[in-house]
């Protein structure tokens, strides 16, 4: 029997209406923004596939707690209702807010970083290595081979080498490591889970050296839907029960509630150990505010204990995991190569494989993401050699082994017939992918580059396509 199909687990309240450019309009959108997506004005975009982050809708009983949202500079209401949200959903003692993820980070990792530390993790993330480094120290990236291969199809391609973790431990000692930093669901892999297993076997192999391990819980409730489908026990556990023993195996983590919270803004940093809670305490005050506000509106934190408990509802993840996965599959049956398997948030075309004329210095991604655009107006992100930066001692490029343009899908926002567009449009500009042409760096900001770089065709007088 055909298998029953499923819709939304919501109704549409409010609809903002989209815009569509002639092509001209978008080649000269295009130029304007240095062939960098990222300086595009959104007014300018068709379907913005740019971010999950920040981006998603709210519902109507968030935007009714935005209305309940205490103010107050000191002791707020929201602040209390945000801190139980956290503790009974994600389980640890002590909750910090910060006025996105990066905040939580920055906090963590001058509590925890001396000069010369090493941190290893699952696979580096923009932010999270940066503030590493700003404090002295360096990433270490200890994830699985594999998930360096975009074809490789593994059901917890995020997952720590175990290897790898205890040889650093060996090289460079314990003392040096100051915690781990496991990310669920690994961003630039692809948005690819970690095991349970793996996240046990992590905190079991650091409680032995007494090195602390943070998650980055950015897209845990995708991580912990990935966990029910796949893995071994968990298929009649609920959502919750699935995140609450995933953050037992940890001592803390950095969280941007941009995402799986389900706000525009908003983060914390959460921990069971008081005594780094009290230093923490001290530490937010100077970069943040107030412990009990940290850089949020009362209204923000209002709504983003709301996003909590939305969030870790099955139906919702069930459904948010499937829409991704329906424009990847239709991708992966046209050819197109994608990272394999389809991750939590996001299509991550593989830019290398899509475009093999472009050499890796000539930004391929950067290239097909520009290309995108100027074919429909769906705005995607790099993810290739421009987001990997320069090397820290030799200056020189990074060159990843992932060279991606990311199509991220916000989470409640757009319907499956826009995926039908994107994937019409990723299919058409596939068949014409000759034709694509290569870029040069103009203007290339010390830190974070991709945000800001400017770029150029190779070809003059041509435009990418
Ligand atoms: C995996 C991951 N960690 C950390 C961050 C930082 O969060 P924020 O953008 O809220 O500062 C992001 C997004 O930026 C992310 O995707
Ligand atoms: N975390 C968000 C926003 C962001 C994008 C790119 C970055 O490198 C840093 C932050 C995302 O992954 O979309």
């Amino acid at each position: 029997m055909k298998k029953r199909r499923t819709a939304e687990p919501y109704k549409i309240k409010a609809v903002e209406p989209l815009n569509m450019l002639s092509r001209e309009e978008r080649e000269q959108a295009l130029k304007r923004a240095g062939y960098n997506t990222f300086l595009l004005d959104s007014e300018d975009v068709y379907i913005d596939l740019l971010t999950d982050s920040g981006t998603s809708a709210m519902s109507d009983q968030q935007w009714g707690a935005l209305m309940v949202g205490d103010e107050a500079y000191a002791g707020s209401k929201s602040w209390y209702r945000l801190r139980d949200a956290v503790q009974e959903i994600y389980g640890y003692q002590y909750v910090l807010p910060t006025h996105q993820g990066r905040g939580a980070e920055n906090l963590l990792s001058q509590l925890m970083i001396k000069e010369g530390d090493y941190i290893p993790g699952n696979m580096y993330f923009t932010t999270t290595r940066a503030h590493q480094e700003l404090n002295g120290g360096t990433f270490v990236d200890v994830i699985i081979d594999e998930a360096h291969d975009s074809s490789a199809e593994l059901d917890f391609k995020g997952d720590i080498d175990l290897t790898k973790l205890q040889k650093l431990i060996d090289d460079v000692g314990a003392e040096r490591i100051p915690y781990v930093c496991l990310a669920v669901t690994v961003n630039m892999a692809g948005g690819q889970p970690v095991s349970m297993a793996n996240m046990r076997e992590v905190y079991e192999l650091c409680q032995r050296y007494g090195i602390s391990v943070f998650y980055d819980a950015t897209r845990c409730v995708e991580n912990a839907y990935f966990i029910k489908e796949r893995e071994e026990g968990y298929q009649d556990q609920s959502i919750r029960n699935i995140l609450k023993e995933m953050f037992s195996y940890s001592d803390g983590c950095t969280m941007s509630g941009k995402k799986d919270a389900l706000v525009n803004i908003g983060g914390f940093l959460a921990m069971n150990d008081e005594e780094l809670y009290i230093r923490s305490r001290e530490l937010v005050v100077v970069y943040e505010g107030m412990p009990t506000y940290g850089g949020m509106a009362g209204r923000d934190m209002e709504a983003m204990a709301q996003g909590i408990y939305e969030a870790a509802d099955d139906h919702f993840i069930e459904h948010r995991i499937h829409q991704v996965r329906y424009l990847g599959d239709q991708l992966i049956e046209a050819g197109i190569p994608v990272v394999r398997p389809i991750g939590g948030h996001a299509i991550f075309l593989d830019a290398k494989a899509f475009l093999p004329h472009i050499p890796q210095d000539q930004f391929p991604a950067q290239a097909l993401a520009g290309a995108l655009y100027l074919d429909s107006g769906v705005r995607g992100m790099e993810r290739g050699i421009v987001s990997a930066g320069r090397n820290k001692e030799t200056g020189e490029n990074n060159k990843p082994k992932l060279e991606m343009v990311r199509l991220t899908i916000p989470r409640r926002v757009y319907t499956n017939n826009h995926m039908d567009v994107v994937a019409d449009s990723v299919i058409e500009l596939f068949e014409k992918r000759d034709q694509i042409t290569g870029l040069q760096m103009e203007y290339e900001p010390p830190t974070l580059r991709f945000f800001n770089a400017r770029f150029s065709p190779l070809v003059e007088s041509k435009t990418l396509i």
